[in-house]
C-alpha cells in the first residue's frame, strides 16, 4: 500500500501563530500515533492531510497522488473523524449512516443496506442502530464517527483526539474497533493520550510547538531513554529545589504523595532510584525536559 509522505510542511495563521514548522513525517499502513500537548499542531497537521486547510509551504503525497492539489482524489480514499464531531440528536444511527453512505456515492440500496450493516456491527452499535443519536453516550458517539468515516473503504483513516471523554470501557471498546481497521490501511491517531499510542501504535512522532521531536516506534522511543529514568518521592516544598538540580520531567502523586521521575545519564544519588523507563518518560522527557 501507498505511503503518505509530509515534507517540510508550514503553516502561520493570520494572527501570527506558528501552528507547523517544517514538518516532515513517512507514515505507512498501521496504526500512527501523532502524540503531543494542546496546542502542539496536531489539528491543523490533521486538517492539512484531510484537505480541509492549505499550508503555506511543503507538500503532502499519498503514493502518486498530491494531496494538497488532488483534493478530490484523496476524498475518495479518505476517512476523517474530527475532535468535534456533531450528530443530528433525532435520526438513527442507521438511518443517518445510509444517508452519509448515499453522499459517498453508494447508490445501490441493496449493496449500500449491506456496507451500512457491517460497518454497525464492526462498530459494535448493531444493536443501537435504531436509537437516536442524541441519545448515544461519548463512546457510542465515537464509535458512529469510525462508522461513518470507514465508509467507502478508506486507505487513510484520520482520527483526531477520539478518546478523550471517554470512560475506560469505551475507549477499550473504541481501541478494539480502530486496532482492526489499522489491519489494513494508514490510520493515523492524533491524540495527547500517551496510552492511547503505547496500547495501539507500531509507529509514532511527538509533536510540540509545531515541531516533530521525535519519530520512530514506541519500544525504540523507550529504549533511547532506559536506564536514564529516575524517581524519588519528595515533599511538595522540595519540588523547586530539585528542578534547579535535576532535569525533571514529570510530576505525579502515588497515594497522595508528590513523586518526581528526573532523566539523568548517571546515577544522580540523593535517594533517588531507577525505575523501567514507559512511553510517558519519552513523552515528558521531549516535552518538558531539556532534550
Ligand atoms: N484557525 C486558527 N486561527 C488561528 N490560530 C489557530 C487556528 N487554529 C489553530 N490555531 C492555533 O494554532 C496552534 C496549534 O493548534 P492546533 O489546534 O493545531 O493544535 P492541537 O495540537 O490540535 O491542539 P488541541 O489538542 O488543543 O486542538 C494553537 O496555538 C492554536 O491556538
Amino acid at each position: 500500500m501507498n505511503n503518505l509522505s509530509i515534507t517540510n510542511v508550514s503553516k502561520t495563521y493570520s494572527n501570527g501563530v506558528r501552528a507547523l514548522k517544517n514538518v516532515s513525517l513517512e507514515i505507512s499502513a498501521g496504526m500512527f500515533g501523532l502524540l503531543g500537548p494542546n496546542g502542539a499542531g496536531k489539528s491543523s497537521l490533521m486538517r492539512t492531510i484531510a484537505t480541509l486547510q492549505e499550508p503555506d509551504g511543503g507538500s503532502v503525497k499519498l503514493g502518486e497522488l498530491d494531496v494538497l492539489t488532488q483534493k478530490q482524489e484523496v476524498r475518495k480514499m479518505l476517512g476523517y473523524l474530527p475532535q468535534e464531531f456533531g450528530v443530528y440528536p433525532k435520526i438513527s444511527a442507521e438511518v443517518l449512516l445510509d444517508h452519509l453512505a448515499v453522499l459517498k456515492g453508494l447508490t445501490n440500496a441493496g449493496e449500500r443496506r449491506e456496507v451500512v450493516k457491517a460497518l454497525l456491527h464492526k462498530t459494535n452499535l448493531y444493536e443501537a442502530r435504531k436509537k437516536n443519536l442524541g441519545g448515544y453516550s461519548g463512546g457510542m458517539k465515537q464509535r458512529f464517527g469510525i462508522a461513518q468515516a470507514l465508509l467507502a473503504n478508506p486507505k487513510l483513516i484520520i482520527v483526531d483526539e477520539p478518546t478523550a471523554g471517554l470512560d475506560p470501557a469505551e475507549r477499550n471498546r473504541f481501541h478494539n474497533v480502530l486496532c482492526e481497521v489499522g489491519e489494513n490501511a494508514i490510520v493515523i491517531l492524533s491524540t495527547h493520550i500517551v496510552e492511547d499510542v503505547k496500547e495501539l501504535c507500531t509507529q509514532m512522532a511527538i509533536i510540540n510547538k509545531g515541531e516533530v521531536l521525535l519519530t520512530g516506534s514506541p519500544q525504540e522511543a523507550i529504549k533511547e531513554v532506559q536506564g536514564k529514568i529516575y524517581r524519588k518521592i519528595i515533599y511538595k516544598s522540595e519540588l523547586d529545589a530539585y528542578k534547579k538540580e535535576h532535569e525533571v520531567i514529570s510530576e505525579r502523586l502515588l497515594q497522595g504523595k508528590p513523586v518526581i521521575h528526573i532523566y539523568s545519564e548517571g546515577d544522580p544519588g540523593q535517594g533517588f532510584e531507577p525505575v523501567e523507563a514507559e512511553l510517558s518518560d519519552v513523552y515528558f522527557s521531549r516535552i518538558f525536559g531539556d532534550r
